[in-house]
Parts: C-alpha cells; structure tokens; sequence
C-alpha cells in the first residue's frame, strides 16, 4: 500500500499546502504513515487537483524508502530474501499501527492534522461559566426557578426507588398499613419529580433561549464596532460561523450540560449516602469503581473539548469555502470550476471526518470502560450479596435497595462524566466566541469627538503616510500633501494600485494614517466626533452594494434627516436614476439586492444614495466606472448640478479612471506610487506634458 501510494502521490511527501483557504494545516511526510488512515484520505482528496505534480525520484514513509520505478529482481534467491523483508517491514508497521491505537497513541493525536491559530486564550469552564452568568444575569430568576425545580426533582425521583422497593417487600410481609404509607408517598413523589421535571426543562428551555439571544446580539455588535482592519484578516465565513453554529454549540452549557450535572450529581451523591448506610463495604467498593469512571471521562472530556475546539475552526474553514464559492459563483459557472471547488469544500469536509473519527472512536473507549465497571458492579453485589445473605448479615430487601442505588449511583456518574464532556465541548467551542466578543471597540466609538458648529468642507493632506497592518513594510501612501478648498471640486488621478482609493479611505476614516495628519477646516479628522463626521460626507465606492430592501429604503439608507418619498424621488433624479426606477414593476418599493440590477443602475442608486445625505463633502471612488457614456455625461451633469446649487456647497473629490470625467475639476491630483506627483488643472497638467499628459494621449488613442 505504502508503495503504491508513494510512487503515485510522492508529492505528498514533502511538506505542501493543498487546497484550503486558511494556512494552518499541513500534509507532511511526519504525518503521512500506513497506520493513519484517514492521512491516506487525505492524499486522495488532494490527487485531482493537483495534476502537474512531479514525482520526485524517491521518499520515504516512515523512514522506509519508495521508489518510483519498480524494482528489478535479479534472481530468486534476492526475490525471497526481499519477500521476507517486506513481511517483516509490514510487520512492524503492523505494530506501530496496533500501538499507536491503543489509548494514549498517535493516531489520537490531532495536532499533526490541523494547527490552529490561536489567538484565543484558552478558556476555563469556571471562566466561561462566569461570562454566561454575566449574559444571563438580568434574568436570574428563571435560573433560580430551574434549578430549584431541578432539586426537587432530583429528590423525588432518587427516593423512589426506595419507597418501590418497600412497597414490594412490605406487601410480602402482609404489613397493610406500612404497605400503604409506602405506596402514598410513592405516588407522591411520582408526582412532584413530574411536576419539577417540566418546570426544570422548561426554564432552562428559555435560559438556553436568553442565553444565545444575548451571546449573539454580544457578538454580533462587538464584531461591528471592529477596525476596518479587523475584516481584512478575518473571513465573512468564519464570523459567521461563530454567530451560529458556535453560539448555539456555547448555549448547550446551561440547557443541557449544567441541567444534566448538576441533577445527576445530586442523585449521585443522594445514591451514594444511602448505600454507605446500607452496607458501608459496599458503598465503598462502588464508589471505587465510580472513581475510576471518573477518571476515564476527565480524561474524555480533555480530549473533547480538544477536538471540539478543531471541529469548530474546521466546520468555519468550511464555511468560508462554501461561502466564497457561492459569493463568486457567477465567476465559478464562467470558469467551470464546480469540481474544483466541490473539491476544496470536500477537503475540508475530510477533515471534519478525520477529527470525528476519533472522536468516535474515544466514545466507544469510554462507553466500553462505562460497561465493564457498570456490570462487575452488578456482579460484586450479587457475589458479596449473596454471600452476606447467606450468612445472614444483610436481608434480601436491602440487597435489592443496594443493586437498585449501586445502578443508581453508576449511571448517574455516567450521565455526569457525559454531560461533563459535552460541557468541556462547549467550552471548547467558547474560546473563539468569548475572545471574540471581548475585543474591545475601535477607538473612533469609544472617544467624544469634536462636533463643528460649521463645516465649510476645507480639507488639507499634510504630510500624511500610510501602511496596512497586513502590509507593514509596503509604504502606499507616502508624505501626500494636498488641500481641498470649500466648494472645490478636487479629482484624483493615477495607475492602478497608486493609492487613490487609500487616499479617500483615510479621509473616511476607515483607517488612521500613519503619519502626518488630514484636518477638516483646520481640525484634526482624528479629533472629529465620528458620527458627526460620516453624516457629513457622502461617499460613493467603486462597486457600490445595495441591501436587500426596497429601491427607497436603499436609497434613504444611513440618512438621519427625516425624509419624504418626495425627496427620494429628487435624489433619484439628481443621480439619474428615477427613469430606470419608475420602469420597475414596483417602482421605488421594488425589492432589490445586490445582483437584481446592473452595475450602473447600482451606482446611480449610489449616487442618489450620497446625494439625498446632503452631504457637505461628496467622494466619488469611480462612481462612472459602470456607466454607459450617456450615464457618465449625466453623472457629470450631477457634478455640476452639486455646484451651481448654492445652497448646498459641497467639496467634492473624484477618483476616475476615465479622464474625460474629470477635466472640468477644479484642480487634478496625480498620484504614482502612493505620493503626488503632479497638481493643477487640466490645461495647466496637459501644458507640463508629464504622467497625466501621458496618461490622456494613451486614453485619446485608446479611444482613436
Ligand atoms: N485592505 C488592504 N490591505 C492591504 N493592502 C491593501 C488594502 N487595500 C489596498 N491595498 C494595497 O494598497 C495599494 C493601493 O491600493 P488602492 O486601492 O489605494 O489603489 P488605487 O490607486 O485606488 O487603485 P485602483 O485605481 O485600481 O482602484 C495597492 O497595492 C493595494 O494592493
């Protein structure tokens, strides 16, 4: 086996990455063995997508050489000499297979599969414990409820098997009146152990319910109120993973892991005492066997909560495939790459499996001790029992109260090792939500900026440099000074990748600079109160996204004004958009989202979007780049009706590619290589026959 895979796949020998989004797992020759099975899945999932892969003359699989070309026999002596090597050689991989299964081995080991980055402290089940209670506490009284209901019940139903057991025996004696009482108070505590048990799953029903309600709304606003830079290094799969499956996976704590511990353990220790009382022996060579069961699931619950950790960050690796794949699916249909993609997403999925696997294979482990210990219980009692019955030291009806609470007590270590387990899992899955929502706020939220009382719209670049935290040593923006007066219509010009769209970033404040600063009528941005700031700015990007809602509310979207449809309708207009809108079947309530209409239609939407704000300062990152060349002259003619509206003077900047766009700006910014290489007007830059002369001669003759 070993030498066919390796002189089919040897490129699976060397350290690789295959296809997945995230850098944290790798394939290597360490982990490639006979024994791991599931590695040899893996290398199959790998084969058809990595087609041009080169063998390598030869490579060793658990310091056994491979080679490719088939080996040449000489004569039949070397044949049997070779034959009974490669018995021994499978012999012993025999072996180390058998040992690495047995408990404790290799292939339990999960940390040669899949490395996760971790930037989660690891949290304790006390601590985790403590952030639910922090969620839930404004509703403490339902948790009160549940977990007095939950006493109760568990008294009632461990002193049933007591009254059962009395009844019986007293029945055999003829004791009427004992037999009675017995039954009575059997009936009663049939009673109430039904009664609690309802209102204990029910509470905790809706403890569960509160507590992922407030885990996500937690999550879901501390995500929100991230840096920008923070989505440039996590995935929309990933954080969307953690909103669902996590959240829900963390809920399981109270609704079913505590509920569960805590009523068996109170059974446990209900069960306990009274076999203590019975027959102290006993008692006490049940709770051995109950302490090595004990021991058993702390160690399951350890590995648990590992892998439950794994299985969490490979199920959002999943995700972000799949999440990818569809987002782009258009381009996936285009390309043909069904396969390919159902491949990544079936590499992952291995994963899953992989990780499952052993978990399976663990619980198997722990149901085998469980059985074993449960059932030499039994066993013991009947012998010792018996024996004591025998000689007279112990009668036949505490002999069966004994069996009775002995089964008790097991199971009910068994539910807490199970439950404790499951608790462990759900911690494990916690890490993640709980970094996650202990990330504190962008600072822009948290500090009380300068509102104006005027803003005239003057904006002055002074000396201002910048990087991307995920790019610290590419400088893109560089020592950029310039100034936008009031009224001004500034356009910025430049290749690709030059940094315009950076530029207007850091005026949004998306991103601070690195250096130098940007003040807005003599202040510093970084001292403006956000919210007051971004109402004042209007912004349309490159390829605006519209919101699955009505064409009105997209285009009231963010507006704080109180706004009539009237004003709707005259932003639409001003963006040209109103004729394309009032074609729709529905009109302004027509339901859109991002791919019902077409890039123009989009970015008029966008325009009229920024223009209902009446916004003191207008961005426009290629707000022309979809349109058609009548759409364009009409997006000019929004650009001079923004002008020559007296009432709202607007600073306006431009960033376009299409030069013919921006030659009637005020003044043109050139950019190159993140810093401003030329400044003036159209007739002035053409004059200096410089980048943007050049530039406008390759777009005439693009256009000849
Ligand atoms: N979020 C980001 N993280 C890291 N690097 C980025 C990020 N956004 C842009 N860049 C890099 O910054 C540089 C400038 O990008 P920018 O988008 O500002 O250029 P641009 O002049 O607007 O380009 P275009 O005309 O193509 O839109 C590019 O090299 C780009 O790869």
């Amino acid at each position: 086996m070993a030498l066919i895979l390796g002189a089919t796949q040897p490129h699976l020998l060397s350290p690789i990455r295959h296809h997945h989004t995230k850098p944290c797992v790798r394939v290597s020759h360490r982990s490639f063995h006979f024994a791991a099975n599931t590695r040899i899945r893996i290398a199959l999932y790998a084969t058809p997508f990595n087609p041009r892969h080169t063998p390598p003359k030869s490579a060793s699989i658990d310091g056994v050489s491979v080679q490719n070309n088939p080996r040449v026999f000489h004569n039949r002596g070397e044949e049997e000499d070779d034959h009974d090597e490669d018995f021994l050689k499978r012999l012993r991989r025999c072996f180390t297979y058998l040992s690495s299964i047995l408990p404790g081995g290799s292939w339990w080991d999960f940390s040669e599969d899949v490395q996760i980055q971790d930037l989660a402290k690891p949290v304790t089940v006390w601590r985790a414990l403590h952030k639910m209670w922090q969620l839930i506490a404004q509703d403490r009284w339902i948790i009160f409820a549940a977990f007095s209901a939950l006493i109760l019940a568990a008294v009632s139903e461990i002193s049933i098997p007591h009254f059962l057991t009395a009844s019986i025996f007293s029945a055999q004696s003829a004791e009427i009146s004992v037999f009675r009482r017995n039954v009575l108070l059997l009936v009663l505590f049939c009673i109430t152990s039904g009664i609690c048990s309802g209102i204990r799953g029910c509470c905790f029903g809706i403890a569960n319910m509160i507590l992922v309600k407030r885990m996500r709304e937690t999550l879901y606003s501390s995500l929100l109120l991230q840096d920008i830079s923070f989505f440039d290094t996590e995935t929309v799969g990933d954080l969307t993973s953690r909103l669902g499956a996590d959240c829900q996976q963390v809920s399981r704590v109270i609704g079913n892991d505590l509920n569960l511990i805590l009523r068996n353990v109170l059974q446990a220790t209900g069960a306990l005492t009274y076999l203590l009382i019975l027959s102290w022996r006993l008692g006490l060579y049940t709770l051995m066997i109950c302490s090595i069961l004990s021991a058993v699931l702390l160690l399951y619950g350890r590995y648990q909560k590992k892998a439950a950790k794994l299985i969490q960050e490979v199920t959002a690796s999943a995700n972000d495939v799949a999440q990818e794949t569809f987002s782009l699916i258009r381009t996936v249909r285009v390309y043909g790459t069904e396969e390919e993609e159902l491949g990544r997403y079936k590499w992952w999925l291995g994963k899953l499996a992989d990780i499952s696997l052993r978990q399976s294979a663990a619980y198997g482990f722990w149901n085998f001790s469980f059985n074993i210990l449960y059932h030499s219980t039994q066993v013991i009692a009947v012998l010792f029992g018996g024996m004591s019955i025998l000689g007279g030291h112990i009668t036949a009806e505490k002999l069966t109260k004994f069996i009775l609470y002995s089964e008790w007590l097991i199971y009910s270590t068994w539910w807490v090792g199970d439950s404790i387990s499951s608790l462990m899992q759900s911690v494990g899955a916690s890490e993640k939500v709980f970094h996650l929502m202990d990330l504190s706020p962008s600072r822009q939220f948290i500090e009380r900026g300068v509102k104006m009382q005027r803003l005239t719209g003057h904006i002055e670049f002074i000396n201002v440099s910048f990087h991307y935290s995920s790019r610290p040593t590419v400088s893109v923006v560089q020592q950029v000074s310039f100034a936008v007066r009031p009224s001004e219509v500034v356009a910025i010009v430049g290749l690709s990748g030059s940094g315009k769209s950076t530029l207007v970033n850091l005026l949004l404040r998306l991103y601070e600079p690195t250096n130098g600063q940007i003040l807005i009528d003599g202040i510093p941005l970084r001292e403006l109160d956000i919210t007051w700031w971004r109402e004042r700015v209007g912004f349309v990007g490159q390829e605006p996204k519209l919101f699955r809602m009505d064409i009105s509310s997209n285009i009231r979207y963010g507006c704080t004004r109180d706004i009539k449809q009237e004003d709707v309708e005259w932003a639409a207009k001003q963006a040209y958009a109103h004729d394309f809108i009032s074609a729709l079947p529905n009109g302004y309530e027509t339901l859109v989202d991002d791919d019902l209409l077409s890039g123009g239609q989009k970015q008029r939407i966008a325009i009229a979007r920024a223009i209902l704000r009446d916004p003191k300062i207008l961005i426009l990152d290629e707000a022309t780049s979809a349109l058609d060349a009548e759409s364009e002259h009409n997006v000019k003619g929004v650009l001079r009706s923004v002008r020559s509206d007296s009432m709202t003077k607007r600073s306006v900047i431009v960033i376009a590619h299409r030069l013919s766009t921006i030659q009637a700006a005020d003044r043109i910014v050139v950019m190159d290589g993140g810093q401003v290489v030329e400044m003036g007007n159209h007739r002035e830059l053409l004059l200096k026959d410089g980048l943007y002369a050049r530039l406008n001669s390759k777009q005439a003759d693009s256009v000849a």
